[in-house]
């Protein structure tokens, strides 16, 4: 009905995410993907940077800008930075005649008040019509998974802070679960380790560059060392150090624990009709963290079942909710009841 009354309506889909936002618009695919980060000035009277520009700031004068992180563990934890953040990437992305129709990737534990929270400040950012969709949903939709056929179709995506996990089948959710603890808490396990081994501490993107670079789920077959710069905790003096990929994989290990434990807990819940497809046709991983190296590799190894990484794992939830919102009425199943609740009449 929008595209006859309203021809300069755009669907849009978006991962509002902890680590960055990706926004998908129809007829144009992503068209953006930046960090999750607003720059302000001391006062927080204005907006000094966002996105890329704002993690630049990060090293280059942290005294004289404040640097907010809106979103953790995939919900909104600053309402108003959150709202103007959306605004001004909306702007970046769309013509200000366009109307807007917008959905959202929230995770399955979501209470109502965090998704009223992300449907607010996407109506207070521009939106005419508003929507939300399970984040592993918008995934295996984003992932090409054939989510509308009498097959289980098993998703999991591996976010900065949380993972999301479904069972879908006929177009709605069997079972789906999300935990707060994603690619980040890599990062945390691999700072631990590294205070515990080598007694010294080094910065986030040296941890970042470290885990992309030389991290990995399986163990190595060849080890090779990530040198850095750390500084001792006893001497306080900086040092060169250097971490071998194995130990980097047993660092990581634990969190991935807590991930695969989680995702057999889906597997448990799902009726066994479901669970034999997944045996046969078996799970895709989204996500940033599904790009950690041999990540499909312990899934195999660990369930016993094919898994694949999607293409572009991690832009898989905004692709899928761009594609939802045109395909919304087949896909009612899928679209959360609350936009139902929210949606403001103009
Ligand atoms: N090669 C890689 N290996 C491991 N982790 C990676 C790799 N590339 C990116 N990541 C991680 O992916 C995360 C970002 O992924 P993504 O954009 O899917 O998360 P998000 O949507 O911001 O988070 P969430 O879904 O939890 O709100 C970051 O923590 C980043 O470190």
């Amino acid at each position: 009905m929008g595209s006859i009354f309203s021809p300069l309506t755009k669907n849009i889909g978006i991962d509002l995410g902890t680590c960055t936002t990706q926004v998908y618009v129809e007829g144009r695919g992503i068209v953006l993907s930046e960090p999750s980060i607003m720059a302000t000035d001391q006062r927080n009277t204005k907006i000094i940077a966002v996105g890329r520009a704002a993690e630049d700031m990060l090293t280059k004068s942290p005294e004289t800008v404040n640097i907010h992180r809106p979103l953790q563990n995939g919900v909104i934890a600053d309402y108003g930075v959150t709202r103007t953040m959306l605004g001004y990437i909306l702007n970046k992305c769309v013509r200000s005649v366009q109307r807007l129709r917008i959905m959202v990737g929230v995770p399955a534990a979501a209470s109502n008040v965090e998704k009223r929270a992300v449907m607010e400040a996407v109506y207070q950012a521009g939106a005419k019509e508003a929507f939300l969709i399970e984040t592993a949903a918008a995934a295996a939709i984003g992932a090409n998974m054939p989510v509308y056929d009498p097959v289980g179709n098993m998703v999991v995506d591996i976010g900065g802070g949380t993972t999301n996990i479904a069972m879908l089948s006929l177009g709605g959710i069997v079972v789906s679960k999300s935990i707060h603890l994603g690619s980040l808490e890599f990062n945390g396990a691999i700072k631990d380790y590294l205070r515990y081994q080598y007694a010294a501490v080094t910065d986030e993107d040296t941890i970042e560059e470290m885990k992309i670079t030389n991290g990995s789920a399986v163990l190595p077959l060849e080890d090779r060392g990530f040198y850095f710069m750390g500084r001792g905790l006893d001497d306080g003096l900086q040092k060169e150090l250097a971490v071998q990929s194995s130990e980097l994989y047993h660092a990581i290990g634990k969190p991935l624990v807590k991930i695969l434990d989680l995702v057999r807990s889906v597997l448990r819940e799902t009726p066994p009709e479901l669970a034999a497809d997944i045996v046969e046709h078996g799970i895709v991983l989204t996500g940033g963290g599904a790009k950690l190296r041999g990540m499909d590799q312990l899934f195999a190894q660990e369930l016993g079942v094919p898994v694949v990484v999607a293409a572009e794992p991690d832009l898989a939830v905004a692709r899928g909710a761009g594609i939802a919102i045109a395909k919304r009425d087949s896909l009612s199943a899928l679209i959360q009841g609350a936009q139902r609740i929210y949606r403001r009449r103009f």
